[in-house]
């Protein structure tokens, strides 16, 4: 394994949307800067430290045939992916990326040889969560029940042992920034085994 990706180990925050994923990292980011990286587009279009690699349709295809995506989707006519070589790029700038995913993608990285860490945000119920969802204003009604069936699946699966490192409860925001950030960084060595 490269030295880059075991000394700066990726760490994968999933949790159901609305739980508070955005919240926590802001203030990581915010408290950490030039020390995370960030390899996922968010779905308003915020691209917060990431870079766009340009290819042709055709390569695209290829390195989804060949495994090479984590994720990837495509919107409107144009197809968007986080490669797992865009992980590692920036585990070589020795920056410690973040991915920001769903449990699809969580399982996707499990198969790879990125040497993640996998912190799960559960919200305190799913009745809490429903609220933030709502009070946020983002959602309809049907993107708000997708949203919900959604995070029942994702808390189904983090119970599942071994399914991740850590479960941090978003409940009171201080606490569980709190919580967060002290595994993320883990003393200073974010999770690095030296
Ligand atoms: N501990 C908390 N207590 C109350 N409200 C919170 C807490 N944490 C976050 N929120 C609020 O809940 C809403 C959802 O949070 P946020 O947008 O960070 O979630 P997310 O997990 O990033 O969602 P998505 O995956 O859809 O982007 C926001 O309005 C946020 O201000």
């Amino acid at each position: 394994m490269a030295a880059s990706i075991q000394n700066c180990r990726p760490v994968v925050v999933s949790g159901p949307s609305g739980t508070g994923k955005s919240t926590l990292l802001k203030r990581l980011f915010a408290e950490f800067p030039d020390t995370f990286g960030f390899s996922v587009s968010r779905k308003d279009g915020e691209v917060e430290g990431q870079h766009y690699y340009f290819t042709t349709k055709e390569d695209f295809l290829a390195l989804v045939e060949a495994k090479g995506f984590i994720e990837h989707a495509q919107f409107g006519g144009n197809y968007y992916g986080t490669s797992i070589q865009a992980v590692k790029n920036i585990a070589e700038q020795k920056r410690i990326c973040i991915l920001d995913i769903e449990m699809e993608g969580v399982k996707q990285v499990k198969k790879t040889d990125l040497n993640a860490r996998f912190l799960f945000l559960a919200p305190p119920s799913v009745e809490e969560l429903e609220r933030r969802l709502r009070s946020r204003g983002t959602e309809t009604e049907e993107s708000l029940g997708k949203r919900l069936a959604q995070a029942k699946a994702e808390l189904e699966y983090s119970k599942q042992p071994g399914a991740h490192d850590k479960i941090v409860v978003n409940d009171d925001l201080e606490t569980a920034y709190t919580e967060f950030r002290d595994w993320i960084v883990d003393g200073g060595k974010f999770g690095a085994s030296e």
